[in-house]
């Protein structure tokens, strides 16, 4: 994975975003999972909990199937890591495109975590998406920091369900909202907001496919895209394969 850092990197670039990029989608997964796996180490180092918010999509899938097949993964003691999600599809508890559905599909089943940290936003049970967001926020009313958080990057730049346009964009006295009509099927999510997204000390933004081209130059030129918001408050780092970085220079 070449780093394409920021040092002495186009003056259009956001500052303080390092771009690594891999050759290709399967190169990226693996080079991500290791990452994946020593920040997890570093963040428990100190005998804390570590907390780190997954992602959905295909991408960030294929980054869990690679921790799970990592023999680093022993490593990581995975019953003090606290798991939430930036976004939810709000389906039927155990739908197949729930995105908590395919983390425990590729990963959290293959580990040993503690059920109790593993905070799925809510299924679709009659409640509606607006509770299920309400007590999600209520919930990480307690979590004053996130280590690490993960972001996949749609080809309209949105990030978690924050789409362009929508107005939970504007949103920023909670941590968690609904979303309706969707442009990015299922039409219904629960999703995270901008000021959530923020407490993350690491943000990385794991995309693959020449059909993010366009997302990714937008974003880290600092364009109209919500991809261009979430900044970690120690470092951001853009993930990238080459199809996906092949229009930043
Ligand atoms: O629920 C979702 O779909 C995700 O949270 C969404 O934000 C996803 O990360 C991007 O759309 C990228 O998805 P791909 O990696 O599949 O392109």
């Amino acid at each position: 994975m070449s780093a394409d850092g920021n040092a002495g990197g186009t003056a259009s670039r956001e500052q303080g975003s390092n771009v690594l990029v891999a050759p290709d989608a399967d190169a990226l997964a693996a080079a991500v999972a290791a990452r994946f796996v020593t920040r997890l180490i570093d963040a428990q180092s100190g005998g804390r909990v570590a907390h780190v918010v997954l992602t959905g999509g295909r991408v960030a899938s294929a980054v869990y199937r690679a921790v799970a097949e990592s023999p680093a993964r022993t490593a990581i003691d995975w019953g003090r890591v606290e798991f939430w999600w930036g976004d939810e599809r709000f389906l039927p508890e155990g739908d197949a495109e729930r995105n908590a559905t395919q983390a425990w599909d590729a990963l959290l089943s293959k580990v040993d975590v503690d059920r109790a940290k593993v905070h799925e936003m809510a299924a679709d049970t009659g409640q509606g998406a607006e509770a299920a967001a309400a007590a999600y926020a209520e919930e990480l009313k307690a979590v004053p920091a996130f280590d690490l958080l993960m972001l996949g990057v749609g080809p309209d730049g949105h990030v978690a369900s924050l789409f362009p346009g929508f107005p939970q964009l504007a949103v920023d006295d909670t941590s968690a909202v609904a979303v309706h009509d969707s442009p990015k099927p299922p039409p219904t999510r629960v999703s995270l907001t901008f000021p959530a997204l923020a407490k993350a000390a690491e943000v990385w933004f794991v995309v693959a496919g020449e059909d993010k081209a366009d997302a990714v130059q937008t974003a880290l030129a600092g364009g109209d895209v919500p991809a261009s918001t979430p900044k970690g408050t120690e470092r951001t780092l853009w993930l990238l394969d080459n199809a996906a970085a092949s229009k930043i220079h």
